[in-house]
């Protein structure tokens, strides 16, 4: 396993910041970390890259313990930070290769062109960094992560700034990475068509709680078992009306976003509605997919609220 988070709990200050954190991710799998704005995912990868303690839960990384062991950690993993600084002065290669000095790896200069035309920047050694553009050092960025080929990559929002063909390319190099040398990456992002075209699992975590874990084919398959729909009933909260086939999983003004389970008919579920004294005025089914598995999940968890 090359992490695995139980139960992780961080306090920053008075706040509750990770409240009931999992997490497992295994060799050659791509594991999408997800949530909205605030939800704790730079932090819980703080925690992972050892920059914070837990509070309470246990975390391994690699089998290490990311602060008693950060050393020899950070030896065996590549970072992609959100906010990525460098030397701006240096060029591309030379910066790779003061990095690489910190590792006390020498590469040649065949090994650095090759890496940097791996993430898409042949040709650009010259220039100094302070002319590259976001997606250049989003590049750059991943070019260090891989620096001392490492077992494990986590990467925060690595194609922000790209374009989509620059996109592509990253996710080409990531599925090469995973599929072909078996390198676990822990991609924290909100691209959802990202996880949907890298990741074989996904976590999704909200006010610092995993609310759902697991394989996509298996969260997805499962999602399709019950019925979503979107309903415009007439004005009027009907909350306190809905009968029990129905799961209300969230609001949108006139618009209620409601699941039926897999057993029970529609068509008896509308009816109970209007038995309930709420008419209907139109009906939408809602597809499966990752984008819609995201909305409910965390909308539910707004409703629930
Ligand atoms: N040093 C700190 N002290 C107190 N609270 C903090 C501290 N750092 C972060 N937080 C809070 O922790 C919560 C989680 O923040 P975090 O940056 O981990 O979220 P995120 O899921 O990465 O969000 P985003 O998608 O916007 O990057 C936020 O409410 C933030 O305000």
């Amino acid at each position: 396993m090359l992490i695995e988070i139980r139960k992780l709990k961080l306090n920053l200050g008075t706040h509750a910041v990770l409240r009931d954190i999992n997490l497992t991710l295994e060799k050659g799998h791509i594991y999408g970390l997800l949530g909205p704005n605030g939800a704790g995912k730079s932090t819980t990868i703080s925690v992972i890259t050892g920059l914070r303690s837990p509070t309470d839960g246990s975390v391994r990384v690699l089998g290490l313990d990311p602060v008693a062991d950060s050393l020899q950690l950070h030896s065996r993993i590549g970072v992609l930070a959100e906010q990525a600084g460098f030397y701006e002065w240096m060029s591309a290669g030379d910066y790779l290769r003061w990095v690489a000095s910190l590792y006390k790896i020498q590469p040649d200069q065949a090994e650095i062109a090759q890496l940097l035309s791996r993430v898409g920047l042949e040709g650009q050694s010259p220039a100094p960094i302070a002319t590259y553009s976001r997606g250049m050092r989003q590049r750059l960025g991943l070019a260090r992560a891989l620096i001392n080929q490492p077992e494990l990559l986590i990467l925060d929002e690595p194609t922000n700034g790209l374009d989509p063909r620059g996109r592509r390319e990253i996710h080409d190099v990531l599925l090469d990475l995973s599929v072909n040398h078996g390198v676990g990456i822990l991609l924290c992002t909100h691209l959802l068509d990202d996880v949907e075209r890298l990741c074989t699992r996904i976590g999704i975590i909200a006010e610092g709680r995993t609310l759902l874990e697991g394989s996509i084919a298996d969260l997805l398959s499962a999602q399709r078992a019950a019925v979503r729909y979107r309903l415009r009933v007439e004005s009027g909260d009907i909350t306190q009306r809905i009968p029990d086939d129905i799961t209300l999983l969230a609001r949108a003004g006139d618009w209620w976003h409601v699941e039926i389970a897999s057993h029970v008919e529609p068509a008896s579920a509308w009816r109970k509605l209007l038995d309930a004294g709420i008419q209907i005025d139109e009906i939408h089914r809602e597809g499966g997919g990752l984008e819609e598995l995201y909305l409910s999940v965390t909308e539910a968890k707004e409703v629930s609220r």
